[in-house]
């Protein structure tokens, strides 16, 4: 048996664009978000893929091709399954595709994939002089990514989802009042004053897995909808750290959606230094970019957290207010 933990290969950046595509439909209304469908006329990604298997060490240690499959194969391979991809969202694609893989090579041991979706948004166009949605022309978006992943793996004949995961990254939300940051140990160390109104500019990464079959039909939880209960949240909260505003992020994700088993954060404090205090007859003030280095916090909520605040009472307050 090989001992070592690294032995894969494949291909990145593989672009994919199919147009008129069926859209992807919200598998339920919450109060934090209007979202009810993504368009998917253009349907847009970009591919890595990364194969394993112990039938590749030859290639490594021996310049023996015979079992390589072309990562230009691969390549061709992804975008041709875009033709025949019976399904609407990134994270059936990455399904699909690896599990397709898996079936045609039969050395391939392990497939990761990960698609980043390249939104496309709605333009406005004028039909008897009146502005309407246009069906033809589309944005591409150069906001926040939204991505799939997939670890698929061959177990004793069957293939095997091993990990599956659903990203926003990139996200970057300001709030220009009402966060706080007071109680932090003060020692010979601190210079940082307390603050109990401070503008609060964070860039969110925020990663969910679902339940064992819980992405399928009525528990799919679409990227924008993450996207505005995150807004949604940081907006109700008089946050006192980043740290407690994403927690509670992920618990009204895990309370909105219950098919989530849990709910990742990676957050990055970015937020504006003061250059001018008072603007004169205004509660505004003058910014400019934080200096270096920033903080960050790494955080994973999960269905036992839910549980807790549930039987503290915190969340069954806020349920029988809406
Ligand atoms: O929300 C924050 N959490 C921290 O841990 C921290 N540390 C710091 O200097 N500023 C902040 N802000």
């Amino acid at each position: 048996m090989d001992e070592r933990e690294m032995m894969t290969y494949g291909k990145g950046n593989v672009f994919a664009y199919r147009t008129f595509m069926e859209p992807v439909v919200a598998s339920r209304q919450i109060p934090e978000s209007s979202f009810k469908e993504r368009d998917n006329t253009v349907f847009g990604i970009d591919v890595t893929v990364e194969v394993g298997g112990k039938e590749f060490l030859s290639s490594f240690t021996e310049g023996d091709n015979s079992k390589v499959v072309a990562t230009d194969s691969m390549k061709n391979f992804i975008q041709r399954h875009l033709a025949t991809f019976p399904g609407t969202t990134a994270e059936q694609f990455v399904h699909y595709v690896a599990h397709a893989f898996l079936e045609h090579y039969a050395h391939i041991e392990t497939v990761k994939m990960t698609a980043d979706l390249l939104p496309f948004e709605a333009t406005v166009t004028t039909e008897n002089d009146e502005p309407k949605i246009s069906d033809l022309v589309y944005k591409k978006s150069r906001n926040e990514k939204l991505k799939a992943s997939i670890h698929m793996e061959r177990r004793e004949g069957a293939i095997a989802s091993v990990q599956q995961m659903s990203e926003l990254t990139d996200l970057q939300l300001i709030k220009v009042k009402d966060n706080s940051f007071v109680g932090f140990i003060r020692d010979e160390y601190t210079t940082l004053p307390e603050d109990g109104n401070r503008p609060l500019f964070i860039y969110l990464n925020i990663g969910w897995t679902y339940e064992p079959g819980g992405e399928e039909e009525d528990g799919f939880v679409a990227h924008e909808q993450v996207k505005d209960i995150a807004s949604t949240v940081f907006h109700e909260t008089a946050s006192p750290s980043i740290q407690s505003l994403i927690y509670h992020i992920g618990l009204r994700m895990l309370q909105r959606f219950p098919s989530l088993k849990d709910v990742r954060f990676e957050s990055q404090n970015r937020t504006w230094d003061t250059v001018v205090e008072q603007v004169p007859d205004s509660e505004g003030k003058v910014y400019t970019e934080p200096r270096l280095p920033y903080g960050f916090q790494r955080f994973q909520v999960t269905r036992a957290d839910l549980e807790n605040e549930r039987q503290s009472a915190n969340i069954g307050v806020e349920e029988s207010h809406r």
